[in-house]
C-alpha cells in the first residue's frame, strides 16, 4: 500500500471580497495546481504531492513534495487536514492519500522536472483534465470542507489506466488530532 499526500495551496486573487465568516475560501480565490510531468497521473492536473519517504509524517511529506515540485515553502503548522482518501484497485487498497489545504506560503511557484505549476481560479478548475474522482471531492475541499472517501478502480495496473467504478464519501469528517498527521 502506498501512502501519499496532496496539498492544495490557495491565494486570494485580491478582488476585495472577503472569505466567508468561517474563513472558507470564496469562488474568486485561486488554487495552485500542477500539470504532472512524469509518473502516476502524467499529463493531468493535480495538487502538489507524492509518496511518503522514510519515516516522515504525511504533513512533512506534503511540505517536502510542494518544495520539490513547485519551490514553495509551506508552514507545516498552517496545513489544514482536509481529506483522507483511499484508492482501491481490484479490491485491494492501492493508495491512502492525505489531503491538505493552506493559504500560508512563501515564494513564487516555479516549474520542476515533475510539475508545471499554474494558479487557477477555483471556479475554473479543469476537472476534465484530472483524475476522475477529483470532481467528487475537490470542489468541497476548495470550499473549506473536510472529506473522507473511498474510490474503487478496476482493470489492473497502472492505476491511472484503470476504470473508475464507484465511491463512498463522508463530508465534514473530523480527523483526530494525531501529531504525526
Ligand atoms: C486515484 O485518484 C487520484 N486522484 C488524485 N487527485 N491524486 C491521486 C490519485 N491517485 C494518486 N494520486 C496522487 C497521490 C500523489 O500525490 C500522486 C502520485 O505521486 P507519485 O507516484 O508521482 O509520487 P512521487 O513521490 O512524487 O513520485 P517519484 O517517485 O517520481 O518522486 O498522485
Amino acid at each position: 500500500m502506498i501512502e501519499a499526500t496532496l496539498c492544495f495551496v490557495l491565494r486570494d486573487r485580491g478582488d476585495g471580497r472577503p472569505d466567508d465568516a468561517a474563513g472558507a475560501p470564496n469562488a474568486t480565490d485561486e488554487v495552485l495546481l500542477i500539470e504532472k510531468r512524469r509518473g502516476l497521473g502524467e499529463g493531468w492536473y493535480n495538487g502538489p504531492g507524492g509518496k511518503l519517504e522514510g519515516d516522515e509524517t504525511p504533513r512533512e511529506c506534503a511540505v517536502r513534495e510542494t518544495r520539490e515540485e513547485v519551490g514553495l515553502e509551506l508552514d507545516p503548522a498552517a496545513l489544514e487536514k482536509a481529506g483522507e482518501l483511499t484508492f482501491l484497485l481490484d479490491g485491494a487498497v492501492h493508495t491512502r492519500c492525505h489531503v491538505y489545504r493552506t493559504g500560508t506560503f512563501a515564494g513564487e511557484p516555479r516549474p520542476s522536472d515533475e510539475a508545471r505549476p499554474e494558479w487557477v481560479p477555483i471556479d475554473e478548475v479543469p476537472y476534465d483534465q484530472m483524475w476522475e474522482d477529483d470532481r467528487l471531492w475537490l470542489p468541497g475541499v476548495l470550499e473549506g470542507r473536510t472529506v473522507a472517501g473511498e474510490f474503487r478502480f478496476a482493470g489492473g495496473r497502472p492505476l491511472d489506466e484503470a476504470e473508475f467504478v464507484d465511491h463512498e464519501l463522508e463530508w465534514d469528517a473530523s480527523f483526530r488530532a494525531v501529531e504525526s498527521d
